[in-house]
């Protein structure tokens, strides 16, 4: 469960360039609710992720992750309840190490102990096994570096290490926008079944309409750091892109779409 109320983040606050990227949120998810994220360039949306995994300091407002608040606590102290996968596929994990070595790191998230009892034989075998059932073939390859893989199958592994250290929230930042369209497709239900299988409270930043309309049942618009559009039930269920569409352009107060910010696909 997320729980974000009057949230406000300013970067620069009280210098010339001061900027006011989320702007009062208040925003509640329940346990396992799948919610994706829309909206223009700037308007929050990495912004708001970044806070819940404890990146961006809010000046004002409260962040609880399963009923705790953690607006003070420091992103290590919660970064075994929160995962997060970045639009970059190198963001979120070590090139020089192994694939293995990684995994390893990532099963550790949050608690105390060295590589070395995080590479027994027995956990070696649950991740040998977790990999497998990717289809990708890397389960011969833990040794390889993590650097030496194409950028989806690197978004693959990432998602797999985000459901490692029996994390509650999920935060994907464009997690499919790097990788062709075949991958993306690979990664966008590898995102599903893993969300449902860990029952995952989720929030996922597109820009891909049709993303953001098939995945979990929930999809919100920020605009200028403030929700201005959640939407669920029967009435997302009768939504098609189109209508997504239009609603961003009414958002945008009939602005002309010159940014990557909505892509139909
Ligand atoms: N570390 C930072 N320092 C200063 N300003 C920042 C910082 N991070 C973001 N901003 C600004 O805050 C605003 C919100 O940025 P954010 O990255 O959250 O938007 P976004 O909705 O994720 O946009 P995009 O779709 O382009 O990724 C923007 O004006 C951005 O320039």
């Amino acid at each position: 469960m997320i729980s974000v109320e009057a949230l406000h983040v300013t970067f620069n606050p009280g210098t010339p360039i001061e900027r006011r990227a989320v702007n009062g949120i208040d925003l509640t998810l329940a346990e396992g609710e799948f919610a994706t994220v829309i909206g223009s360039n700037g308007a929050g949306k990495s912004t708001l992720l970044a806070a819940i995994a404890g990146d961006a300091p809010p000046q004002q407002g409260r962040i609880k992750i399963g009923g705790r608040d953690v607006t003070r606590e420091a992103p290590a102290k919660r970064a075994g309840r929160v995962a997060r996968v970045f639009q970059d596929p190198l963001a979120g994990s070590c090139a020089d190490l192994s694939i293995e070595e990684n995994l390893a790191l990532a099963a550790m998230r949050g608690a105390r102990r060295g590589l070395r009892s995080a590479l027994h034989a027995d956990r070696r075998k649950h991740l040998r096994e977790r990999v497998a059932e990717l289809g990708l073939d890397l389960e011969d390859r833990m040794g390889d570096r993590m650097g030496l893989l194409s950028g989806g199958q690197r978004q693959a592994l990432a998602l797999v290490m985000a459901t490692l250290a029996g994390a509650e929230v999920l935060l994907l930042d464009e997690h499919t926008a790097a990788l062709d369209p075949g991958m993306a497709e690979f990664v966008v239900d590898l995102t599903r079944r893993l969300v449902a299988e860990h029952g995952l409270t989720t929030l996922m930043v597109t820009h891909s309409m049709r993303q953001a309309l098939d995945l979990g049942s929930r999809t919100i618009m920020l605009h200028e750091g403030r929700i201005v559009l959640d939407i669920a039930g029967e009435r997302r269920k009768n939504m098609d892109v189109d209508d997504l569409v239009a609603m961003f352009r009414r958002v945008r107060g009939g602005e002309e779409l010159d940014d990557d910010s909505l892509r139909i696909g």
